[in-house]
């Protein structure tokens, strides 16, 4: 047991160069810990506000605000209320009363957040305990499937792609490390394959490449034929699993794809042949973040054949996802801790969609630091699926590695999630 003591933050870079928060917790056991706060590019309208300067500093985008309203508000109150580290959620609720608003946009989630992941690490370090093990208990031991997106497109590149991340999910092997070995392979079978194919190999936000291919199936194609030349079989060893991000291409009720417009109507289709096609295991954001319409009727269609992912759509966010769950919409909620801003707001979610028989994915976002929470997080509440990147870029393998060491710690404990951690498998069919 150990009071929060003192509250710091500064501001420090993120993957892509633009500033964010970082806050540093002390508590009265001489405890000191540290959380960074990533940033997201394909923002969904509905998250939590991440409070940015405005101005000239950093083009605009500096967090002085944010670090000062930590600083000025959210730490003072924290350390006012003399809470213990552990009361994690007493912290939470001070610091969502702190800021007063329903989308914490006064002091900013980045603000809030950093606080409360800060927190959560000085408790775990003061109980001499793993964070993972800290905050999922004695049942936290299963190894998540690391979606790794090896292909970037969208917002995350500047090639002609419109789907934003095509991802490789080692849903075959049999432990984390293999998982992850696998994955590294394909990403290095996958540059050979580009550089003969005469494409770039130039990477997007998330350590992926970004080659300029025509669409989708060419996207998926290329992969398939990287898993194959790594050695391993497409479908059975390794699927795939995509994030088409449509909010993005999303206009007047229509979706530009692959220079075409679909209305929600013709969107169903392409991803029923789409399924068909290829062994794709998991579809993130089909459909734009407030077309619920187009949502149910994916999900009418497709849902009982592949696992579908909420991001813009449910932002982490319980109110939202209980009017999807309420709608038989999506089978799935992606899981971003700023999308929502505290710790525990969080893990509200993650309980209801187990609860409602939803599978969730934990995410970083496009602009990482070296911070590991999110590994941990997938642990602790058995999520069975993280997606944190390509197996490459230090932000990205931070977390992967992080898994390694947790996967290490539990021993002959630990289970690899592998293809049980999707709704129905369908690969190949
Ligand atoms: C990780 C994602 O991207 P961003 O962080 O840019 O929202 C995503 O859309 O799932
Ligand atoms: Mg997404």
């Amino acid at each position: 047991m150990a009071i929060i003591d003192q509250v710091g933050a500064r501001e420090i870079l993120d993957s892509r160069g633009n500033p964010t928060v970082e806050v540093e917790v002390l508590l009265d056991d001489g405890t000191l810990t540290r959380a960074a706060v990533p940033s997201g590019a394909s923002t969904g309208e509905h998250e939590a506000v991440e409070l940015r300067d405005g101005g000239d500093r950093y083009n605009g985008k500096g967090v002085t605000k944010a670090v000062r309203g930590v600083l000025d508000e959210l730490g003072p109150a924290v350390v006012g209320a003399g809470l213990d580290a552990t009361e994690q959620r007493l912290v939470d609720q001070v610091l969502i009363d702190t800021d007063g608003t329903p989308d914490k946009g006064r002091l900013g989630a980045n603000a809030i957040l950093g606080v409360s992941l800060a927190v959560a690490k000085a408790a775990a370090q003061s109980a001499d305990l793993d964070l993972y093990r800290y905050v999922g208990g004695p049942n936290a031991r299963i190894l998540p499937v690391p979606m790794m997106n090896i292909i970037n497109g969208g917002e995350h590149a500047d090639n002609g792609i419109d789907f934003q991340e095509f991802m490789i999910a080692p849903i075959g092997a049999s432990t984390f490390k293999e998982s992850l070995q696998w994955g590294a392979e394909v990403y290095h079978a996958l540059k050979s394959v580009l550089h003969k194919q005469g494409l770039n190999t130039a990477l997007g936000d998330e350590g992926g490449f970004a080659p300029d291919l025509p669409g989708t199936d060419a996207a998926i194609a290329v992969i398939g034929e990287a898993v194959e030349k790594a050695g391993f079989k497409f479908g059975t060893d390794i699927a795939i699993a995509l994030d088409a991000a449509s909010t993005e291409f999303f206009a007047d009720g229509l979706y530009s794809l692959e220079g075409k417009k679909f209305s929600s109507d013709d969107l169903v289709p392409y991803y029923e042949k789409l399924v068909a096609d290829f062994p794709i295991v998991s579809i993130e954001d089909a459909f734009a973040e407030d077309d619920w319409d187009g949502w149910a009727a994916v999900t009418t269609a497709i849902g009982d054949k592949v696992q579908l992912v909420g991001d813009d759509l449910f932002v982490t966010n319980p109110e939202r996802l209980a009017h999807g769950i309420e709608k038989g919409i999506a089978n799935a909620l992606l899981v971003k801790v700023n999308q929502i801003g505290t710790l525990t707001e969080t893990l509200d979610a993650v309980e209801l969609a187990h609860f409602s028989n939803y599978k969730t994915m934990m995410s970083h976002r496009s602009g990482e630091t070296e911070d590991t929470t999110i590994a941990d997080l997938a642990v602790a509440v058995g999520s069975g699926q993280i997606k944190t990147g390509a197996p490459a870029r230090s932000e990205r393998v931070a977390k992967y590695n992080q898994l390694l060491r947790i996967e290490e710690g539990l021993g002959d404990a630990a289970r690899y999630a592998g293809d049980a951690a999707f709704p129905r498998f369908s690969a190949g069919s």
